[in-house]
């Protein structure tokens, strides 16, 4: 059995990490949002030291099983001496986001629409007047929320402060945006729990799609 650095997440815990990211990537791979290798999750699972469970890099997302995560630390790497797989390899923003926003799950995922997206508003994405935005936490009308949109680079470090410079903290008036896009590559959603996470990717993505047919169809 592997001996986790971190005593506190037993393997089991890991395990289940594990099933629930690998039933989370299956869902997502079949919107066509995790082709091939494209794509992490992660999940929190411990605060102090920050743990989380992260896919491992470079397997097809599609096909994942709950052995196909790796325990890492808060700047996204391994935390388990004897694991000799590489974690993700944008496992040091999913660290920074969960520490910096709180949430417990973080997705990734290429979705075909963020992307475009994030070529034609690269100063982020206003959205309004559409119902869809109550998923996300914000109301349908009379105000505009702007999805962000951060510039692409292979160095997490540079990924973790572009997001600090352009992250929203939730006010008692105005919740967070619980999702951001990283231009020509993908988009990073996140929340409290599996499920919210979840629903904040699945809704920003319809909310990106609308905004990028929308745009197609009135040129
Ligand atoms: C087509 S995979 C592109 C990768 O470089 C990356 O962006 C990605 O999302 C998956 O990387 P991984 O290291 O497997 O988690
Ligand atoms: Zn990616």
């Amino acid at each position: 059995m592997t001996t986790l650095t971190t005593p506190r997440i037993s393997e089991l815990q890991l395990r289940e990490a594990g099933a629930a990211l690998a039933f989370e990537a299956a869902r997502f791979a079949g919107n066509g949002w995790m082709r091939g290798t494209a794509g992490n999750l992660s999940l929190v699972l411990d605060r102090d030291p920050l743990r989380l469970a992260v896919t491992a890099s470079g397997l097809d997302k599609s096909e994942l099983t709950e052995r196909d995560v790796v325990l890492v630390d808060a700047d996204g790497k391994s935390a388990d001496v004897e694991d000799p797989r590489r974690p993700s390899a944008e496992s040091g923003l999913h660290a920074h986001i969960a520490a910096r926003t709180g949430a417990q799950a973080i997705f990734h995922v290429h979705a075909l629409d963020a992307v475009i997206a994030g070529q034609l508003w690269p100063e982020g994405v206003e959205i309004r007047d559409l119902e869809m935005l109550k998923g996300i936490g914000h109301p349908a009308h009379d105000t505009t929320v702007r999805i962000p949109v951060i510039a692409n680079d292979q160095d997490m470090t540079v990924e973790a402060a572009r997001f600090d410079a352009v992250y929203v903290e939730a006010t008692p008036e105005v919740p967070e945006v619980p999702a951001i896009i990283v231009a020509g590559h993908g988009m990073y959603a996140w929340g409290a729990t599996v499920e919210a996470a979840r629903h904040h990717l699945e809704i920003t993505e319809w909310l990106l799609r609308y905004e990028v047919g929308i745009r197609a169809a009135t040129r």
